[in-house]
């Protein structure tokens, strides 16, 4: 799979405004309203990493959590980082939760 450099990976944090991070990898934290809608959220999140087969490093702090997105195979970030970023929008939409800024 095939690294984005940084000019390549400005371009796709574009159409992922929630996201920032570097070629190394890219983070978005959310504030769920309480703890178990931020588990709920984790748990929908491990559904599709298992469904992709590509996996988030994820920090939970109470309701806030962080996810964390690279492919530790191609040793940056990739296509499959910024799918699975899309998913999360998604799933973190469908719980109400919100940037945490
Ligand atoms: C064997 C399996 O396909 C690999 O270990 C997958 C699983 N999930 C993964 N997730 C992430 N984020 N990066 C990987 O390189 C990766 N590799």
């Amino acid at each position: 799979m095939t690294v984005f450099d940084d000019d390549a990976l400005h371009a796709m944090l574009a159409g992922i405004p929630q996201w920032s991070g570097d070629s190394k990898g890219i983070s978005r934290t959310v504030e769920a309203a309480d703890f178990r809608t931020a588990i709920m959220i984790v748990d929908d999140v491990a559904e599709a990493a298992e469904e992709a087969n590509h996996h988030p490093d994820i920090d939970i702090r109470y309701r806030t959590l962080t996810f964390h997105l690279s492919t530790h195979s191609a040793g940056g970030v990739t296509s499959a980082d910024v799918d699975l970023a899309r998913s999360i929008d998604a799933i973190v939409n469908s719980h109400g939760a919100t940037s945490d800024t």
